[in-house]
């Protein structure tokens, strides 16, 4: 089949006071990225499941929400039931990560596991069987308006190669940084899912931008 790069703008980069208008903003988004962090895991807190639950009743769009937080196993069911499409939790996070994905299958969402920048591709390997999708982490996560760490790309080669090898249908997201100079790069490294936050929130045209980011991502696998 022919590569569909998925846009998913970040409403961490939003207006909170109006995020239903804010998401009005984006028709051409293919997800919505809701960033939901516990100020333990990462050293910043957002929202939590009520929020996620609010920006559900707003959109017919697939919500991704992106777990930064500390014990996922408790809360992933939180977001199942606020409406998330996709649930991602953080591999460093979890005692038991096929547990976790397993619990949100049962719960009726995708499933995804994350690896910040400093944790090797490989340790996702054993349980990329039990998942839909792996989030590689292109900034510390935490906050938005970081920098591109462009080490994240082999990273991406290398979940590629073991998916594609194995024959799985699991997605690859890159999150942090991604912007018009930065999408090719990722979509050639084999990304699917591409998170943007201040890149599409920070542009005087949103949804224009999520075309500019979606047309570099085609044009970098043509
Ligand atoms: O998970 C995140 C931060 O931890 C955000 O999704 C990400 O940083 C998006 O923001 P930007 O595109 O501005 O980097
Ligand atoms: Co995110």
């Amino acid at each position: 089949m022919s590569y569909q790069p998925l846009i998913a703008p970040s409403i961490l980069s939003a207006d909170f006071a109006r995020l239903d208008r804010e998401i009005e903003r984006i028709p051409s988004a293919d997800w919505i990225h809701v960033d939901v962090m516990d100020g333990h895991f990462v050293p910043n807190l957002s929202f939590g499941a009520p929020v996620a639950a609010a920006v559900g009743r707003v959109t017919d769009k697939p919500m991704d929400c992106h777990l930064m937080i500390e014990d996922p196993l408790r809360w992933v069911g939180d977001y199942v039931e606020a409406g998330a499409a996709n649930v991602t939790f953080h591999l460093e996070a979890a005692d038991d990560p096929v547990a976790v994905a397993d619990l949100l299958h049962v719960k009726g969402s995708r499933a995804g596991v994350s690896i910040k920048p400093g944790t090797p591709a490989e340790m996702c390997f054993e349980v990329l069987d039990h998942v839909d999708l792996v989030l590689v982490m292109s900034v510390e996560p935490g906050f938005g308006g970081q920098k591109f760490m462009p080490g994240s790309l082999d990273k991406v080669r290398a979940l590629r190669a073991e998916i594609d090898r194995r024959g799985l249908d699991v997605l690859i997201q890159i999150d942090g940084g991604v912007d018009a100079d930065t999408i090719g790069d990722c979509a050639a490294a084999g990304c699917d899912v591409f998170v943007a936050g201040s890149a599409v929130y920070g542009a005087p045209d949103p949804d224009a931008m999520i075309g500019t980011l979606r047309d570099r991502a085609l044009a970098a696998r043509a």
